[in-house]
């Protein structure tokens, strides 16, 4: 006799199980208390959901008084490592400004109060600045960010340019004009990049200084923007957490970026006790 089929959501069991496991991780690690650790937190789809454009994301209140609290927490060790640059970071989270990284890791700082540091940045050169322009306009709906040492062309809001936008760009950069510039791809978005900066030497020179130092690092990340960081922790001795879906390197994935911030609320809540 032939046995009813019964339908698996595999997927979606596969999700659960994953975000229980990234919710308990988290718990563990900011529960130790003899070994500390350091916490470095991407911004866009790991702390805040995605948004149409760049301007449109939420900071949740509750976000930023569970990060203040961890921040305090942890000693001061607590870094926003993000594509954005920091004064677009400060400009989400004001009043709080945290130790945070910028640009992917092209200027920084370690401690709240003190002036960003920078990578030798160089601009893009002007000629390719124009030349990213007149693909956005070619392209209605694309957006441009731009960051001085690097241009995002973003094209959520046209999907079907990605593919002619790539293109494209990869054109630009094999020619004299794009020599020693990066392609940098990411959600629903290509970045010109003239630095060579990423997040994983961004955190890695946290973790030379205090109150960094000594600390076991623990990263949460959710693009392919944040794979080195996170490929790297494991050799650390740290711990990576990805989100949405397991990037190489992390041990469990949160199911959405609702799920980092709660987590990050419960243990805000525990630990200010
Ligand atoms: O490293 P992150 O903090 O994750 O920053 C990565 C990029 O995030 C932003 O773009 C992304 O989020 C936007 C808002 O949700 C969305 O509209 C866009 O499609 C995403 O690519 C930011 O604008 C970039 O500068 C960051 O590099």
């Amino acid at each position: 006799m032939s046995r009813p089929m019964v339908q698996r959501p595999v997927g979606a069991a596969i999700a659960l199980r994953d975000d229980a496991l990234a919710n308990a991780l988290l718990e563990e690690w900011l529960g130790e208390r003899r070994q500390p650790c350091s916490l470095f937190l991407d911004v866009d789809g790991t702390l805040l959901d995605i948004a149409e454009s760049p301007d449109a994301v939420h900071v949740p209140r509750e976000l930023c008084v569970a990060l203040e609290s961890l921040h305090r927490r942890l000693d001061g060790a607590l870094a926003l490592v993000s594509g954005r640059p920091v004064d677009s970071l400060d400009r989400l989270f004001a009043p709080l400004r945290l130790p945070s990284c910028g640009s992917h890791g092209a200027h920084w700082r370690v401690h709240a109060g003190e002036p960003l540091r920078h990578e030798a940045e160089r601009p893009l050169p002007a000629p390719v600045r124009q030349r990213l322009q007149a693909l956005a306009r070619a392209h209605p709906g694309v957006l441009v960010e731009d960051k001085g040492s690097s241009v995002a062309l973003h094209y959520r809001q046209v999907p079907d340019a990605g593919p002619p936008l790539a293109s494209a760009l990869r054109e630009l950069l094999g020619e004299p004009a794009g020599a020693g510039l990066r392609l940098l791809p990411g959600k629903m978005v290509y970045e010109v990049i003239a630095h060579s900066s990423d997040k994983a030497q961004a955190i890695r020179r946290y973790l030379d200084a205090p109150p960094f130092a000594g600390r076991r690092p623990l990263f949460i990340g959710d693009d392919v923007t944040d794979e080195p960081a996170l490929a790297m922790m494991p050799a650390l001795g740290g711990l990576a957490l990805s989100v949405g879906h397991l990037l190489p390197g992390a041990s469990a994935s949160f199911a959405d970026a609702a799920s980092v911030r709660a987590a990050l609320d419960r243990a805000a809540r525990r630990t200010s006790r």
